[in-house]
């Protein structure tokens, strides 16, 4: 079938080549001119495991076109996939305006009635909103359907063909079984509702998964204060299948484009809903204290941090990917400078010196030595593989007194990191 999707970021692509390896023929449309050229070229602007070979693949077989929204004069397609950013505004709440514009694109130049298929992560009640204020209008009759998208940064590919379910929310059953249909080769539940429940789903889950960090954060903080160590208590609860091991791992708390956005979106429904969501505001805040952890640690142990040589491993929000939107690293370094200490900071992927207009002073250096070459202190913050597998014995020799080391992913070694002669500190292990 033909499908176009609009909008080329991390979700939009990997829709693109999903669909295209389904045997569907997708054109992916981007208003970013500069995308657009690059995937016309086979070059790929973002980082994800597989994701070139599969657009090199599906364009070579005809499966997969780009091109820019402007460039288009007519929608020909049956469906359209909408995987528009939708990021938060100062007031938290998400900025539709990318979601409209598309919408509108659509509506103008659909030749005949087709069903527009929202990826986007999109506040409960917006598809009802978009349906009353443009699609009822329309001089054809398009369907409207919701389908939230779960993928991870770094294993987007994965989560795109082993997704843990599909979520698909129309008002009408012939769209909704229409757009399932277009999945079927691919195993996993799914979870057929009403378009505002299925845009709650996505809301309600990632607010979960949020939760789930900052309520481990805490227990961490308390393991700090009261002697407990934060990798046993894990251990223990993780046992119980009504809590699972996943996301408690405990750290400087969560970035990224989607959880910090999205919480606050839903805060911010809730208020306006004249509804106080007190359990997501205690989530943000914990997660906004917890990045001033290494800041906090540094200070009791060095004192005035002017001066001070600090190396910053990692600036990715997370591994595995190049997404640095509402990294932890970007709060750290920024305050950092502001106490007047000296950064040194890499990334295996990232750029610094390219992509983040965020560090103006810090230096952006090639590879871990030269970052850790004469520092006071490091700060782990991307759990890399690069960094965990580092030959510790060996950075210690570059580094100079206090030697101090913030695990902020807790994935060093802390006896092993001691014994070599480091000041070990990572979150909810103090007592190791
Ligand atoms: N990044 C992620 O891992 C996930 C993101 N989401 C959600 O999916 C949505 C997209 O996220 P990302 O892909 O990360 O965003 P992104 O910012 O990487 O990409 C959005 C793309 O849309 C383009 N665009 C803007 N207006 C357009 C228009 N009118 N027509 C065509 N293209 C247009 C932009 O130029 C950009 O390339 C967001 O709502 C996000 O919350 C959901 C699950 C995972
Ligand atoms: O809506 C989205 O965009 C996506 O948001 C998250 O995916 P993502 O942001 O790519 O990455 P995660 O692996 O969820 O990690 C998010 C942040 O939480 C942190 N985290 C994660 C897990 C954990 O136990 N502890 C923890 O601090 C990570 O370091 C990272 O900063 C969700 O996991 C996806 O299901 C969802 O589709």
């Amino acid at each position: 079938m033909k499908i176009i999707i609009l909008g080329l970021g991390y979700v939009g692509l990997v829709t693109a080549v999903g669909l295209a390896n389904s045997g569907h023929e997708i054109t992916g449309l981007d208003v970013d001119m500069n995308k657009v050229k690059m995937l016309q070229n086979e070059n790929m602007y973002i980082y994800e495991h597989g994701l070139e070979e599969l657009v090199k693949e599906n364009t070579k077989n005809g499966r997969l076109a780009f091109d820019t929204l402007e460039n288009i004069s007519c929608i020909d397609s049956e469906v359209v996939f909408i995987a528009v950013g939708t990021p938060s505004q100062s007031n938290g709440s998400a900025d539709l305006s990318q979601l409209k514009n598309a919408i509108e694109h659509v509506v103008d130049k659909a030749k005949s009635p087709l069903t527009i298929v929202v990826k986007s992560t999109v506040p409960p009640g917006t598809g009802k909103k978009i349906k009353e204020m443009y699609l009822e209008k329309a001089s054809f009759k398009h369907s409207y359907v919701s389908n939230p998208e779960f993928l991870r940064e770094g294993q987007a590919l994965k989560d795109w063909f082993y997704p843990d379910r599909i979520v698909i929310g129309g008002d009408d059953r012939e769209a909704t079984a229409f757009i399932s249909d277009l999945y079927k080769d691919i195993k996993a539940p799914i979870v057929i509702s009403d378009v505002t429940t299925a845009e709650m789903i996505k809301y309600a889950s990632n607010a979960f998964l949020a939760t789930k960090i900052s309520f481990i954060n805490e227990i961490a903080n308390l393991s700090d204060l009261t002697g407990a160590n934060i990798d046993g208590v894990v251990q223990g609860i993780s046992h119980d299948p009504r809590i699972s091991g996943s996301f408690l791992r405990a750290g400087i708390g969560y970035g990224g484009s989607c959880f910090p956005k999205d919480v606050r979106a839903l805060d911010f429904i809730s208020t306006i809903n004249g509804h106080s969501f007190e359990l997501l505001k205690a989530v943000i805040n914990v997660n906004n204290r917890q990045r001033l952890i290494p800041i906090q640690i540094l200070r009791r142990e060095m004192g005035l941090l002017s001066g001070k040589k600090i190396a910053v491993l990692g600036l990715a929000f997370k591994p595995n990917t190049d997404d640095i939107r509402e990294a932890p690293s970007i709060e750290i370094i920024n305050l950092l400078i502001g106490e007047g200490a000296a950064i040194k900071a890499y990334d295996p992927i990232v750029d610094g010196t390219e992509k983040n207009f965020y560090y103006q002073e810090a230096v952006f250096t090639k590879n871990v030595w030269e970052t850790v070459n004469d520092a006071n202190a490091i700060i782990l913050t991307t759990e890399w593989d690069e960094f965990v597998n580092l030959d510790w014995f060996e950075v210690y020799k570059y580094t100079q007194s206090p030697h101090i080391i913030i695990d902020g992913r807790n994935v060093l070694q802390p006896r092993l990191i001691n014994e070599i002669g480091f000041k070990y500190f990572g979150i909810g292990r103090s007592c190791v």
